[in-house]
C-alpha cells in the first residue's frame, strides 16, 4: 500500500540504532571470515560511539560473536545468507507523528538467476521484516526488488539511484523506468528520482549508488572522482558529473558536488583470493580490480565512519570529511576486508531513525 505521509529520512537525521550482520560466508570472506570478523568489531565499535549497534548473528556463530564484540553491541540470532545489512534490512520510513515502519523489499542476492552473487537468498530476503519486527514496527513488502545499497535520499523528496542497477535487467525486467520511479514515489515519498547513469567501474551490485556517491546534506553530494584518463571510472565520474550539475533537486536546488579522490586502484591480491573457498556467483581471483569507494561511509548521528583504503589519500579524505561535516566526529577504519567481500562500511550498515 502506499505510504501515505511517510518518507524515508536522510541518513543525516537522527537515528535510534544501526543494524549489522555478522560475517562468515566462506565464498564471500576469506579465512573462514576471521578478518572480516575483527573488521566488523572495529566497525560496530566506531558506531557504538553515537548510537546503539544491534548484530545479526546466527546460532552457530552466537558464542564466538559474543566473545569478540564488546558487550554494549546487543547480539540478534536470526537466520541470514551472508552480511549485507544495507541491501537485506528495512528502508524506514517515518511521518510527521513521530511513527516509523520499514519497507520491505524484494531481495534477489544483486540479481537472482541472471548475475546474482550467491543462491539461495530468501534468509536474506526474511530479515527486513524480522528487523522490524524486533522493534515492534510494522513492515510492508515493496513490489519490486530492491536493494538499500542501490538508493541514497536526502530526506525532502530528492532520491538518487543509478541506472545500471535500478533498471538492469536481473532486478525488475518487466518494469519501466516510470514504473520503478512510481513505486519510489509510493513507499518512500520522494518527489524526484535523480538518475545517474552508471555507479562504479566493476562493481558487482551492478553499480550501487552508495559506491560512487552519498548525500552530506539536501543539496550537496560527494562523487568519487578519477583524474586518470586512462581509468575506466574516469568516464563514468564525468557522466556522474555531468547529470548531477544540469540537474535540480525535488527541491529545486542546484547541487552542489565536492569530489571525494577515488582510491587505488585497488587489486586483490594472490594471498588475499587464496583464502576464499570457490563460488559460483562471485569473482574472487587474483589481480581483479576492488571497487573500492571512500564514498561508501556511515553517517550516524554526531559521527562518520569511513573505510581507509589507502596510506596516500586516506588522510586527506578525513581532512575533505572533516570540512563538509563540521561538528562531526570523523573516524576510520581498515576496511580492506569488507572491500574484499565486495562492499563497504555503507553497505554493511542499517539505520533505524530516532522517532
Ligand atoms: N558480495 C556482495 C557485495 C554486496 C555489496 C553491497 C553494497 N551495498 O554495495
Amino acid at each position: 500500500p502506499r505510504q501515505d505521509g511517510f518518507r524515508m529520512p536522510g541518513e543525516h537525521e537522527p537515528q535510534a540504532a544501526v543494524w549489522m550482520a555478522w560475517p562468515e560466508r566462506t565464498d564471500n570472506w576469506r579465512f573462514g571470515g576471521k578478518p572480516a570478523q575483527t573488521t566488523f568489531v572495529k566497525v560496530a565499535e566506531a558506531i557504538s560511539q553515537s548510537t546503539p549497534v544491534n548484530m545479526v548473528v546466527s546460532a552457530q556463530q552466537f558464542e564466538n560473536a559474543r566473545q569478540m564484540l564488546p558487550d554494549h553491541v546487543r547480539l540478534v540470532e536470526m537466520s541470514t545468507d551472508d552480511s549485507w545489512m544495507r541491501d537485506i534490512g528495512p528502508s524506514y520510513v517515518v511521518d510527521k507523528d513521530g511513527h516509523r515502519r520499514g519497507v520491505d523489499w524484494h531481495f534477489n542476492a544483486w540479481g537472482g538467476l541472471v548475475d546474482g552473487l550467491y543462491f539461495p537468498w530468501d534468509k536474506d530476503d526474511a530479515v527486513a521484516q524480522k528487523v522490524c519486527e524486533f522493534h515492534g514496527d510494522a513492515s510492508y513488502r515493496a513490489p519490486i526488488v530492491l536493494e538499500g545499497g542501490s538508493i541514497h535520499v536526502d530526506g525532502e523528496g530528492t532520491l538518487y539511484t543509478t541506472e545500471e542497477c535500478l533498471l538492469h535487467p536481473s532486478r525488475n525486467p518487466d518494469l519501466s523506468k516510470e514504473d520503478i520511479e512510481q513505486v519510489l514515489y509510493d513507499y518512500l515519498s520522494v518527489e524526484k528520482v535523480i538518475w545517474i547513469p552508471s555507479g562504479l567501474y566493476n562493481d558487482e551490485t551492478n553499480g550501487h549508488v552508495d559506491n560512487l556517491i552519498h548525500v552530506v546534506r539536501p543539496g550537496e553530494v560527494v562523487l568519487t572522482w578519477c583524474d586518470d584518463e586512462n581509468d575506466p571510472q574516469y568516464d563514468i565520474s564525468r557522466q556522474a558529473l555531468d547529470v548531477l550539475e544540469t540537474q535540480t533537486d525535488a527541491k529545486g536546488r542546484k547541487i552542489k558536488v565536492h569530489k571525494l579522490p577515488m582510491p587505488g586502484p585497488l587489486f586483490i591480491s594472490e594471498n588475499e583470493a587464496s583464502g576464499v573457498d570457490v563460488s559460483h556467483g562471485m569473482e574472487r581471483t587474483p589481480g581483479e580490480r576492488l571497487a573500492g569507494s571512500y564514498a561508501n561511509y556511515l553517517v550516524t548521528n554526531d559521527q562518520i565512519v569511513y573505510p581507509l583504503l589507502d596510506d596516500n589519500l586516506d588522510a586527506e579524505v578525513e581532512d575533505l570529511l572533516n570540512d563538509l561535516y563540521p561538528g562531526y566526529k570523523v573516524t576510520g577504519v581498515d576496511a580492506r576486508e569488507i572491500l574484499l567481500g565486495g562492499g563497504n562500511i555503507h553497505c554493511i550498515t542499517q539505520q533505524v531513525p530516532y522517532v
